[in-house]
């Protein structure tokens, strides 16, 4: 099995927790992509989604699925997404997709999130992923020195804008042993919009594709 075949089924798993009705957060990435997919084969089913990139709703557009505004959508039932690292305790790295910070808000706003990956993102401990922040551009000297000072070296992602207009730099060698301390700690520095842990809010279901099936964690 591949690891996108192992991500599609995880994808696949995670529609057992859409309800009939319900107003879906959707995740950014190859895995929500899968996800994305699948739903369309249920889109009548439900009544709309929130995106958390432009690029996902794109994708949900095409399909015919009706996109809203999260300040219109209110609270929500469930948010779908991937993650680019887990540990045990369902904490997150994620960032890849340079779509952090409104996968933070759409995640903040739901009462259930459900992380879908394939099994090589569960690790021990995260940090062998670097982390992303996303960074106000005329803030991007200061927050890269703060980060040495903590002992992280950064680095500018090339070619990288959000859909926020804001830089991504990606954080190597952090030793992330306690992700909620470190997760509030560079988010009180100047110029950082928010940092990729999703520690403060875990995921609450991990569904894992794996080459000898779903393995499902729950926090
Ligand atoms: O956080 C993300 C995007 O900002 C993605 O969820 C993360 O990068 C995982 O991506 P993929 O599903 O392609 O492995």
């Amino acid at each position: 099995m591949t690891q996108d075949e192992m991500k599609k089924a995880a994808a696949e798993a995670a529609l057992a927790y859409v309800e009939a009705g319900s107003i879906i957060g959707i995740g950014t990435g190859s895995t929500a992509n899968h996800f994305i997919d699948l739903l369309a084969g249920m889109k009548s089913k439900i009544e709309a989604t929130v995106a958390s990139s432009l690029a996902s709703a794109e994708r949900l557009q095409k399909h015919g699925i009706r996109v809203l505004d999260l300040n219109e959508a209110g609270q929500l039932a469930l948010y779908v997404d991937g993650a680019d690292e887990s540990n045990y305790q369902l904490q997150l790295i994620k960032g890849g997709g340079a779509a952090l910070t409104r996968e933070k808000i759409v995640a903040g706003a739901s009462d259930q999130f459900v992380c879908i990956a394939d099994g090589s993102k569960l690790v021990e401990v995260l940090g062998q992923f670097p982390l992303p922040i996303e960074v106000i551009p005329m803030a991007r000297e200061l927050v890269a020195r703060e980060i040495v000072k903590l002992g992280g070296k950064p680095v500018v992602r090339p070619n990288c804008i959000t859909d926020n207009g804001n830089l991504i730099i990606d954080v190597q060698g952090l030793a992330i042993t306690d992700a909620s301390s470190l997760e509030s700690q560079l988010n009180q520095i100047p110029g950082i919009v928010t940092n990729g842990l999703f520690a403060l809010r875990p995921a609450d279901v991990l569904i894992l594709g794996t080459p000898t099936g779903i393995q499902t964690l729950t926090a």
